[in-house]
């Protein structure tokens, strides 16, 4: 066995009164055992082998269903054997307030404690053998019993208190001492190199420490604060004579046992041939010291800056990305529309232009056909219009003598334009400012000029003669433009027979246009509706973007936040940490408690 020996114990769960009888467990981290090596796995970590997890190993690990009765044997025997053999041995209980340190030593009926336990083994031993000496106080004590009593003496004393960890809380730390003196027994040791008179003097230390505590976990306040600053002042000075013992040659220099009652105490067992064990106790609840909680969240940030690093940093990326092209997609439907809908406007501009040109058309050729009736009855020419400009046929009559007279499109021979002040058309009584047309050369009438044969009857000479009070132009001095094709007009500026059949047809083509005209409207309103989806679309795109983008920002600043605390912090730690490394290279004889992190003394 090796000269200290340490061991984790994990107890069960405890109820508490404020949880209502319900086991009381930790729903962040859990502890495996496995082995002698005990992990603290987060709960996402499914996997027991993974390297993210805290792990330490040690000479033993107990888990929860490990008695009292199981430890004694694989951890306690051996130092009381040895006590008896003249070697000194300690055992400590050092763990955290409540972590079961009381209940390993002194146990319970079901499950006697190591205290119990040992005193059982050394009578046993010391009836073998058949010598038993008295202890140092002035009690002798022969057997089990007389111990247990004076255990119970030493029980009454021991200082108990209430704290939020624990209802009945070790206020102070318990040392079971024996000291054990034996003499050879020649019978019972043949051929053994001491004799019969030689004395051996052990002392066993059987010690139930109190639990180094944080004050803001346990509550303490007014005495319960003194006693846990004593407590941890105490814990504080048996961890540095650890270290220094561990330290090893001329380097160790002074150990300090004098700073504390418990480590005066305990100095003949914790140097020289001495057997120490250390069953450290732990609690599934956690209850962490400073330097733990810094590790762990050390621990976490890690993880959280990998994830941000990795995975996670890549799913926003995606996002984001996937965000952006779903705004670029949108913003070129939107345009794609917005050039549909001014594309159709404009259409519907036309249409509706040319709907209108139709429409005055008719209603040109409506009053034609009208006038045309009007002219049938009284024999009055007529202007037509043909939309933007006014055209006048001036049409030779069979005696010579020319008249205004409306027109189709077939009829169109030859116009002119006559000054503008004279555009009235001559009637059947004579007016002021009108004209009579002559023509003096009958032999070169234009052949351009039909003369129709609704106008055959229609005046005569004398007629215009007598109307227009002796004014007669010589329609041979006028000035003829050239005779027009009939298509070389642009179909637009056609004007539409004076017949009921073109009528209706321009009717019909107005209708078409009107239904178009609906149809188009509708188009538009339905594509102004959808760019303003779009548009409502693309904002909220553009919000969720903002959203993922200031969340981002918020987690990185976090991390900033936590990794300079870290970094402050960091220092301290490092230093510590290879001040321990440094001692722990020097240490020859544990192997065990190379494992524990320093901040564990
Ligand atoms: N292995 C175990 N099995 C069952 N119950 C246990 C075990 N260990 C501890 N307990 C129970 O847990 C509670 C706290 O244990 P205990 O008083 O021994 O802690 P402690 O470490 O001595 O605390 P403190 O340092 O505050 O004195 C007690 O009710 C005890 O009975």
């Amino acid at each position: 066995m090796e000269k200290i020996c340490v061991a984790v114990r994990v107890r069960p769960p405890v109820p508490t009164s404020s949880s209502d009888g319900e086991w009381q467990t930790s729903n962040e981290r859990c502890w495996r055992i496995e082995d002698n090596r005990i992990s603290l796995h987060s709960p996402f970590d499914s996997n027991p082998a993974s390297n993210n997890a805290l792990s330490f190993a040690f000479d033993h690990v107990f888990d929860r269903s490990s008695s009292n009765g199981r430890i004694y044997g694989l951890l306690i025997k051996d130092i009381i054997t040895a006590a008896a053999r003249g070697f000194n041995g300690t055992v400590f209980a050092y763990g955290q307030t409540s972590s079961g340190k009381t209940y390993t030593m002194n146990g319970s009926e079901d499950d006697p404690g190591i205290i119990h336990l040992a005193i059982k083994d050394i009578f046993k031993n010391i009836q073998m053998r058949g010598i038993y000496v008295a202890g140092l106080r002035e009690e002798i004590v022969s057997n089990t019993e007389q111990v247990l009593n004076l255990i119970k003496v030493g029980e009454a004393n021991r200082h108990v208190g209430q704290t939020n960890a624990n209802v009945r809380s070790s206020r102070s730390h318990t040392i079971f001492r024996m000291v054990i003196e034996s003499r050879g027994n020649d019978a019972s040791c043949p051929g053994k190199s001491f004799t019969a008179d030689a004395v051996r003097v052990s002392v066993l230390n059987l010690v139930d420490l109190a639990g180094s505590e944080r004050i803001a976990k346990t509550g303490a306040e007014g005495e319960r604060l003194k006693e846990g600053k004593h407590i941890n002042k105490s814990l504080l000075t048996l961890g540095n004579v650890i270290n220094k013992l561990s330290d090893g040659g001329k380097q160790r220099g002074h150990i300090p046992y004098r700073d504390s009652k418990l480590t005066r105490i305990l100095q003949p067992a914790l140097g020289g041939n001495a057997k120490t064990s250390i069953i450290c106790t732990v609690a599934p609840e956690e209850i962490l010291t400073d330097a733990a909680l810094l590790k762990r969240q050390k621990l976490e940030i890690e993880q959280l800056r990998q994830q941000l690093q990795g995975h996670h940093s890549e799913v926003l990326e995606q996002e984001i990305f996937k965000l952006r092209n779903e705004m670029l997609k949108s913003e070129l439907e939107r345009e794609k529309l917005a050039m549909e809908l001014e594309e159709e406007r404009k259409l519907h501009k036309e249409r509706d232009h040319y709907t209108r040109e139709q429409q005055m058309k008719v209603d040109s050729l409506s009053n034609c056909v009208h006038s045309d009736q009007d002219r049938n009855s009284c024999q009055i020419p007529i202007v037509a219009r043909l939309d933007m400009q006014f055209v006048f046929i001036l049409v030779p009559l069979m005696q010579g003598v020319s008249t205004w007279q409306s027109f189709s499109e077939e009829r169109i021979d030859s116009h002119s334009m006559l000054h503008s002040d004279s555009f009235r058309t001559p009637s059947s009584e004579a007016q002021a400012n009108t004209f009579v047309a002559k023509r003096s050369d009958y032999s070169r009438l234009p052949d351009s000029s039909p003369l129709s044969i609704n106008f055959i009857d229609a005046t005569d000479e004398d007629l215009w003669l007598g109307l227009n009070k002796g004014c007669i132009t010589d329609l041979d001095k006028l000035q003829m433009t050239p005779g027009l094709k009939a298509n070389s007009v642009p179909s637009s500026y056609i004007s539409p027979v004076l017949s009921l059949q073109g009528k209706l047809e321009f009717g019909r083509a107005a209708e078409s246009h009107h239904k178009l005209k609906e149809v188009y409207e509708q188009r538009c309103n339905a594509l102004e509706k959808e760019c303003s989806l779009l548009r409502e679309e693309k904002d909220s795109l553009a919000q969720a973007l903002a959203e993922e983008t200031q969340k981002r920002k918020d987690l990185e600043e976090d991390i900033q936040r936590i990794a300079l605390a870290f970094a402050r912090r960091g220092g301290l730690l490092k230093s510590v940490h290879d001040k321990f490394k440094i001692k722990l290279k020097n240490l020859t004889i544990p192997h065990a408690i190379q494992v524990l992190p320093p901040q564990e003394y």
